[in-house]
């Protein structure tokens, strides 16, 4: 069995509908009508042990309603959930136990006792034994960076500060499973990549597993193999992070630095499809001079962009270096934040999406 098991999932809210204006607010209190919306409408899925899981989608797509009934806040309205075999809203101080959460938006320390205390207390209501609670709080405090704020209440936390005391508090009682719902929002770089290791870290070192909601697209390239879009309450792609750049991320560039000019160079891959030569413009410098736009160019530097299923990055270079010398060369392929936000406004569908996942998950 799975750790985490959903069978046709369902979440219907009963949605007030109501004219606009305050004439609409006045006859809404007379004449109440509602309509049903459903937030998640028949999501089967199924996460093994030790998985890293995003679950993306635009807002209002059913994400945070999906963790509530996996974490036992929400009933469903239809379908089955098991997570580690519990039914969490039937069996929630059980479920408790074997999962953490994180919400970006809240907290769940005691706002004016000082961090180091709101962990005593953590660890008293998961009746955390005193050795793994040591262990943790000292790995916590390391790979956090928690020393400078244990003594701060939470109120007086910075908000990078406040996430990371979350995080300890999260994953004291050693969860099987983490939610994580938009971890690192409005952190600094820094922080965001402390936090992203540490998550890594518990992942590698303790096999814990985590699904993680964000609308930040670094965090799920840094964190996570599989990939789960939802969109309108239901899935439209599950899949392999990988999987699904492979099919929809044809486009490369090969960014070259030559030891001398190649004059026309766009005339060696004429008879090349969807090849296309860039010469970055540069402003300023002697050794370089105008293209064809107008623009400054640097002439030893040359980004030929191309479609990965019509030509090879080797043929690329083949032909730049019978024509002169390539001193280095690098290859860049779109970021997964290219391909969702197609998916989001709508240029892949879901056909292609499910045809593209079929059978990865
Ligand atoms: N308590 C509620 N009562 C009525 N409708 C709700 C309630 N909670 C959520 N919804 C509706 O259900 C849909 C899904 O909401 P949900 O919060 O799960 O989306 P989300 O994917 O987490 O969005 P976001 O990225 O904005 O957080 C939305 O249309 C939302 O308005």
């Amino acid at each position: 069995m799975s750790l985490i098991e959903t069978r046709g999932l369902q979440k219907v809210f009963r949605q007030a509908v109501k004219d606009p204006g305050l004439a609409g607010a006045v006859k809404h209190l007379f004449t109440q009508r509602y309509k049903d919306k459903y937030a998640v409408e028949g999501i089967d899925l199924r996460i093994e042990e030790g998985e890293t899981v995003a679950y993306v989608g635009p807002n209002g797509a059913g994400k945070s309603t999906t963790i509530k009934m996996l974490s036992g806040v929400l009933v469903p309205s239809g379908g089955e959930v098991l997570v580690n075999g519990l039914v969490p809203y039937k069996q929630r101080m059980e479920n408790a136990q074997v999962i953490g959460a994180v919400f970006g938006q809240r907290t769940q320390l005691w706002w004016d006792i000082p961090v180091r205390e709101s962990l005593s207390l953590l660890r008293d209501i998961y009746q955390v034994p005193a050795d793994t609670f040591k262990r943790n709080m000292d790995i916590f405090t390391e790979l956090l960076g928690m020393e400078a704020f244990l003594h701060l209440s939470a109120r007086k936390l910075s908000l990078g500060q406040r996430m990371r005391a979350d995080l300890a508090a999260a994953l004291l009682h050693d969860p099987k499973i983490v939610y994580l719902d938009e971890p690192t929002i409005g952190l600094d770089v820094a922080v965001k990549h402390r936090i992203r290791d540490f998550i890594k870290e518990m992942n590698r070192s303790k096999g814990t597993t985590m699904m993680l909601t964000t609308h930040d697209l670094g965090d799920i390239e840094d964190l996570c193999e599989r990939l789960v879009i939802i969109d309108q309450g239901q899935i439209i792609y599950d899949g392999k992070l990988q999987e699904v750049k492979d099919t929809f991320a044809r486009e490369r560039t090969i960014h070259t630095q030559l030891s001398i000019p190649i004059p026309g160079a766009e005339e060696l891959f004429r008879d090349l499809p969807d090849v296309s030569v860039e010469r970055p413009g540069i402003a300023g410098n002697d050794s370089r001079t105008k293209g064809a736009t107008g623009a400054v160019c640097d002439q030893l530097t040359l980004s030929i962009r191309f479609d990965r299923f019509s030509c090879t990055a080797s043929e690329i270079v083949k032909r730049l270096m019978s024509h002169g010398e390539v001193v280095d060369f690098r290859i860049d392929e779109p970021g997964i934040e290219q391909i969702i936000r197609r998916v989001y406004d709508g240029q892949l569908d879901s056909a292609a999406l499910s045809a593209a996942g079929k059978g990865s998950a």
